[in-house]
């Protein structure tokens, strides 16, 4: 059925079957409350079928035959139908709204899991707007298409044969204008409807171009404005603007003819009808009262088929997104999942081995390392040196195993890390870098981050540790004082302060400072490495720095050159 419903829509030999059977797999456990919605469809449905039929009885049976018995019990009749339908038309977009966003949620839930297991590669290569822009608006158009229009449809379906039945009934030769009707209304539609994917495949990526600027340009307004640069970003965002709403135009004229065309001979069914049927009427030979029922009928028939062309262009939009959305969906995460993962042993010491290590970045050739190998043995501080751009981030992220390489192996007390649970080994090495990450919230909340089970006590002591008592005592709530997002209103020496306060918390076996002292001066460096030696001793640590007096002290001494490690001046494999 999917690989019908994609060739259907797509007609590429169905290359979304598989984003189909994905999206199905949100569908399914809301059968109940789709049936549900289902069957209150079909009873409103006919309670609006019903209506006109009142009209026509009202007319007919009442007014022209005079019987005012009659003109009373249907007035009563239309007034419960009435009431009836507003109320269920009230529970059924209640019922819809929560379906609706379940089915959205789910969706949007289960992609963001996906997105969590990609590699900082992944997120080095992709727009952060164009990831929210698939994340939010082809997530909701998707969820939108596949209950919305799919109730839509049943609805339409419903209320075109329901409307056909009435029209058939009140005069099958009037109702032949229908069958001419319909027929050149989906011959219009099948040659309008690529056009209309290419426009709307255009407009999302325009939007997603516009989302992009926006979250490139804010968090650097602070440089735009001291080089001076507003203008020329209001300039690329008038281009944006201008882009997007050039393209958003000829989308809508585009959407336009696909609809007016239909619009139009729906008209002139109507008209005819009216000529006809009111000739007919004029002559004697068909009442008033089915005149009238017969063109709401019409209309009413009209509605359904209208909508139904609406919802080729809603499965064009929606197939665009899922296109867009299944994109995400197929990127494989650099360290797929292992069932034969095991759990970090317990008594881990931290002694680490890089035997042969090789690597190079995906897609790209040159080797960042080329067979290194080194020793650090358990407990140790180790200095970790080599020029910028040597690839020391790099090996730290493939002890992290962000990567594999490509050939040889890291060891922990002599365990292949690639034999242990991603998560646990991560938790085990905390790394704090030059780009430290804050949340916004409160002081507190962002050092207890990595260990939110950490008491206030333990909260307070690490900050005691990591020097932030003047930081705590300058703002007005203490550490409960929530800083601004992503710390903009701390200094680059308090937010290093802030990360090694939560590496301390997360109590690792292996600490890495990345250039983590790199925003202080040399006496306040000095005092948290101090601190860092005296809570970390007899825990490795990795310390990596361009700046001498980071490193004094270490007990080992390795420098990364031309992709091999170097132990001070000799090699050491
Ligand atoms: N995700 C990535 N994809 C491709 N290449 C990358 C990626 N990350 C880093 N590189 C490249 O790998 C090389 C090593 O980068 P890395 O950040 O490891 O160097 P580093 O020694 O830590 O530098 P610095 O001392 O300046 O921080 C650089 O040439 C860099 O451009």
């Amino acid at each position: 059925m999917f690989r019908w419903l994609s060739a259907a829509i797509d007609g590429q030999g169905g290359h979304l079957e598989d984003a189909f059977r994905w999206l199905y797999t949100f569908v399914k456990p809301q059968t109940k409350a789709i049936m549900g919605l289902m069957l209150l469809s079909v009873f409103a449905s006919g309670m609006v079928l019903l209506q006109p039929w009142l009209t026509k009885t009202l007319i007919d049976d009442g007014l022209i035959a005079k019987d005012y018995d009659t003109l009373v019990s249907v007035a009563l009749l239309m007034i419960s139908v009435g009431i009836i339908s507003t109320a269920l038309s009230g529970v059924t977009r209640y019922l819809h709204t929560r379906l609706s966003g379940r089915i959205l949620f789910a969706l949007r839930d289960n992609l963001y899991q996906h997105l969590q297991t990609l590699s900082p590669s992944f997120y080095g290569k992709r727009r952060i707007g164009d990831l929210l822009s698939r994340l939010d608006g082809d997530v909701a158009e998707i969820q939108r298409f596949a209950v919305d229009s799919m109730f839509s449809a049943v609805s339409s379906v419903l209320g075109l044969v329901g409307s056909v039945v009435m029209l058939l009934a009140l005069s099958w030769k009037l109702s032949l204008l229908v069958l001419i009707m319909i027929p050149l209304e989906v011959l219009w539609l099948r040659w309008m409807r690529r056009k209309v994917e290419v426009r709307v495949r255009t407009i999302r990526e325009r939007s997603a171009d516009l989302s992009s600027f926006l979250v490139e340009t804010l968090p650097a307004m602070k440089f735009i404005q001291s080089v001076g640069q507003e203008h020329r970003e209001r300039v690329k965002l008038n281009t944006l603007n201008e882009n997007y709403l050039s393209d958003l135009l000829k989308l809508q004229v585009t959407e336009f003819f696909t609809q007016a065309i239909p619009g139009t001979l729906t008209s002139l069914t109507r008209a005819s009808a009216f000529l006809i049927g009111g000739y007919w009427v004029i002559q004697g030979d068909w009442q008033l009262g089915s005149l009238i029922a017969f063109s709401t009928y019409l209309g009413m028939a009209v509605g359904p088929v209208n909508s139904l062309l609406g919802l080729y262009v809603a499965i064009q939009r929606m197939s665009v997104s899922l296109g867009r959305v299944n994109e995400l969906r197929i990127e494989q995460p650099e360290i797929p999942h292992d069932a034969s993962w095991k759990p970090l042993p317990e008594n881990v010491t931290g002694e680490l081995r890089f035997n042969n290590l090789s690597f190079a970045y995906p897609g790209r050739e040159q080797l960042i390392l080329s067979e290194a190998s080194a020793e650090i043995p358990a407990g140790s501080k180790v200095a970790l040196s080599g020029p910028s751009g040597v690839g020391k981030s790099t090996l730290i992220d493939l002890m992290q195993r962000y990567y594999d390489p490509q050939s040889g192996s890291i060891t922990l007390d002599g365990i292949d890390i690639r034999t242990i649970n991603p998560l646990e080994l991560r938790k085990s090495i905390a790394v704090v870098s030059q780009d430290i990450v804050l949340f916004r919230g409160s002081l507190s909340e962002n050092i207890r981050y990595a260990s939110p089970e950490a008491s206030d006590q333990q909260v307070e002591a690490a900050a005691e540790q990591a020097q932030l008592q003047s930081l705590i005592a300058e703002l007005p709530q203490g550490i409960d004082s929530i800083i601004g997002e992503r710390g903009q209103q701390l200094s680059g020496g308090q937010r290093q302060r802030i990360a090694i306060a939560r590496a301390l918390l997360q109590n690792p076996i292996i600490l890495v400072l990345d250039e983590a002292t790199a925003a202080v001066d040399e006496a306040t460096e000095a005092q948290v490495i101090d601190a860092v030696d005296q809570l970390f001793a007899g825990r490795t640590r990795i310390l990596i720095s361009h700046r001498a007096s980071t490193l004094a002290g270490a007990e080992q001494r390795v420098i990364l050159q031309d992709g091999k490690l170097l132990a001070g001046e000799a090699i050491i494999a």
